[in-house]
């Protein structure tokens, strides 16, 4: 599914009555399947347009759309990740992953079936009877994972899932996301800090400006192309492609501008 932004800004007011603009006039269109990565400066507004793409917050100015209709508030056509995973710790991991399905009134079987499809897709066979805090960090963003593609999301909107894991765990989820957002079809859209993941698992990255935040930096990403993605991440992060582009957009967060 294809969303759209026209020249959308966000201004907050904080508490104090001090105007802040945190996003400039961005305009964006992301075909249907695109995995879109994220990058730039903290505060330069990317959780604040995942906000508005998720229906979170209604932009100041300009227009967000999916396929063509105006975002009007959230919807289970997008689904959002979190950097922590905000599982239900009472419940156990099948019954935090059926939830979403609970809630729209999906019968018992449905669920059953339709959630232990999305844990099988994670990894999680085996764990569904565990409660969240018994899961490792990695375990628990499955989870998370788990629960949002029970949901059969259209969009996935991702805001640094996997930030707070260590590299390692980084790498076989970002491995695995791969394979989700090839096999289902997804459109993403994800927030990093990391260049390096964002040049490995978009098929285009974004950069933000310094605040008032707009797209400085609109790359398609080729390596995936000419390398098939099928090389072992270590393989691919060296090649000369990769290396080269993950250098332009390390110095458009640094320098806050394209290079000429
Ligand atoms: N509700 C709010 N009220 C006032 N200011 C806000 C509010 N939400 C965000 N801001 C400000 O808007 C700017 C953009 O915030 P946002 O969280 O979108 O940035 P970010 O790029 O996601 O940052 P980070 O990378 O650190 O997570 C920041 O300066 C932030 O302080």
């Amino acid at each position: 599914m294809s969303f759209t932004l026209d020249a959308v800004s966000q201004r907050y007011i904080t508490d104090s009555g001090e105007i802040v603009h945190a996003l400039a006039d961005t305009s964006l269109e992301v075909p249907a399947g695109q995995f879109v990565c994220v990058v730039g400066p903290s505060g330069c507004g990317k959780t604040t347009l995942l906000k508005i793409l998720a229906g979170f917050l209604r932009p100041t100015g300009g227009q967000a759309s999916v396929k063509g209709s105006p975002i009007t508030g959230p919807s289970w056509e997008r689904g959002v990740v979190f950097q922590q995973a905000n599982l239900y710790p009472w419940l156990t991991v099948r019954k935090n992953v059926e939830l979403g399905l609970k809630f729209r009134g999906v019968g018992a079987a449905e669920r059953r079936e339709t959630g232990q499809r999305s844990l099988d897709l994670v990894g999680l066979s085996g764990f569904e009877d565990k409660k969240t805090y018994e899961l490792s960090g990695g375990m628990q963003q499955r989870a998370q994972i788990a629960r949002v593609l029970a949901n059969d999301p259209e969009i996935i909107l991702m805001d640094e899932p996997f930030g707070a894991l260590d590299a390692l765990t980084r790498e076989r989820l970002q491995m695995d996301l791969l394979q989700i957002a090839r096999e289902r079809q997804k459109t993403i859209f994800f927030i990093t800090h990391s260049v390096e993941e964002a040049v490995f698992l978009g098929d285009r990255v974004l950069v933000m400006s310094p605040r008032p935040g707009r797209v400085v930096l609109d790359e398609n990403v080729e390596i995936s192309k000419t390398y098939g993605r099928l090389l072992p991440g270590k393989e691919l992060r060296s090649t000369p492609e990769f290396i080269d582009l993950r250098d332009r957009i390390a110095d458009t967060i640094y320098t806050g501008q394209a290079p000429a």
